[in-house]
């Protein structure tokens, strides 16, 4: 295989648990004029690709795994993918990655330095972990969760308009316990100085193995079984009250149970596709860019969490259809 330059590219690795302000982060760094041109991938739990679609605009090169949570398939997806971009090296200067938040960053991690490869074309240069300060506290038992804090370099406690100040110092002493070597930055929409995350060169292999000797051997994990997603993917046109209601009474029931939310409508026809998130019993809709013209007007959802019944998930959304 030839590749045109021997500098290894510098990694970023972005993890967090679901919603915390992942895509948030990478389009701050995608839109931020740091002179690098920089190569995304992005992967994420389920089978429609929506957080490809959120992601702003660019000419950057932005490669999908959807097939898959990435430290599962870091083996094979990421290593695959990373070889082949390695192949255009004359593209692109930087590398980021956003793990789906179901992920365990160890494996990743794990990947840049046992593949031949990645070790001698790529240079993991952080970890960054962003932290949802409201909804963290719903899963502190997670163990990917605390995977993803242990393992950061950089920590960004998001969402601080959220939460009083006291919760605030209340978490990050919580965090601090899990992680005493980040770096603690608290943001609000993941706004900081794109210095503080990119080109840091904050990671440390020997900080790893001190916290887990064995980090370069293991080789198996194990995820929470109980969480899954429903995916939907119909044409149609949605009827902007039915679906408000429908989704106010959907996280309103079962929030609890519901992590994680999104999808891209047609919604009422509009010009405009309509973009909606939400975690747990948190919502936000708004329109996003354009329907080009063409394009077909695919209505992608998708539910990340427990308990949730995909045959009634799928009537209810049909039923907003007008
Ligand atoms: N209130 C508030 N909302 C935020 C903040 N940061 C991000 N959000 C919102 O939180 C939601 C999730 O943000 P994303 O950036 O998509 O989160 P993510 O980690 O990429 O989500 P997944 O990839 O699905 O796990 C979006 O609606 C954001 O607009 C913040 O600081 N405060």
């Amino acid at each position: 295989m030839a590749y045109i330059k021997a500098k290894p590219v510098p990694v970023t690795v972005i993890t967090g648990y679901l919603g915390a302000g992942k895509t948030t982060l990478l389009n701050r760094i995608l839109t931020h004029k740091h002179g690098k041109q920089v190569a995304v991938i992005v992967n994420e739990f389920g089978e429609v690709g929506i957080d490809a679609q959120l992601v702003i605009d660019t000419n950057e090169e932005i490669l999908e795994m959807n097939n898959g949570c990435i430290c599962c398939t870091v083996r094979g997806d990421l290593i695959r993918i990373v070889n082949s971009l390695m192949q255009r090296r004359d593209k692109f200067d930087y590398l980021v990655i956003e793990t789906t938040g179901l992920a365990d960053p160890a494996p990743v991690i794990q990947s840049f330095f046992v593949d031949e490869i990645m070790r001698s074309h790529t240079e993991l240069d952080a970890v960054i972990t962003v932290i949802d300060a409201k909804h963290i506290w719903y899963h502190w038992d997670s163990y990917e969760a605390q995977e993803q804090i242990a393992f950061a370099d950089v920590v960004l406690i998001n969402k601080i308009d959220l939460i009083s100040k006291t919760q605030l110092v209340e978490l990050e002493k919580r965090l601090r316990k899990i992680n005493a070597f980040a770096k603690f930055y608290y943001t609000q929409n993941c706004d900081l100085n794109i210095d503080c995350v990119l080109g840091i060169e904050a990671f440390d292999l020997k900080n790893t193995l001190s916290i887990d000797p064995n980090f370069l051997d293991e080789a198996n994990h194990e995820h929470d079984q109980s969480i899954y997603s429903v995916a939907i993917a119909e044409m149609g046109t949605v009827n902007s009250d039915k679906l408000t209601n429908w989704l106010n009474q959907l996280t309103q029931t079962q929030g609890q149970n519901l992590f994680r939310l999104k999808g891209v409508l047609n919604v009422d026809a509009e010009d405009r596709r309509f973009v909606f998130q939400g975690i747990h019993m948190l919502l936000d809709g708004r329109p996003g860019r354009p329907w080009k013209p063409g394009e077909s007007r695919r209505n992608e959802l998708i539910f990340i969490g427990r308990s949730l019944d995909e045959n009634q998930l799928k009537q209810e959304f049909r039923n907003c259809l007008i």
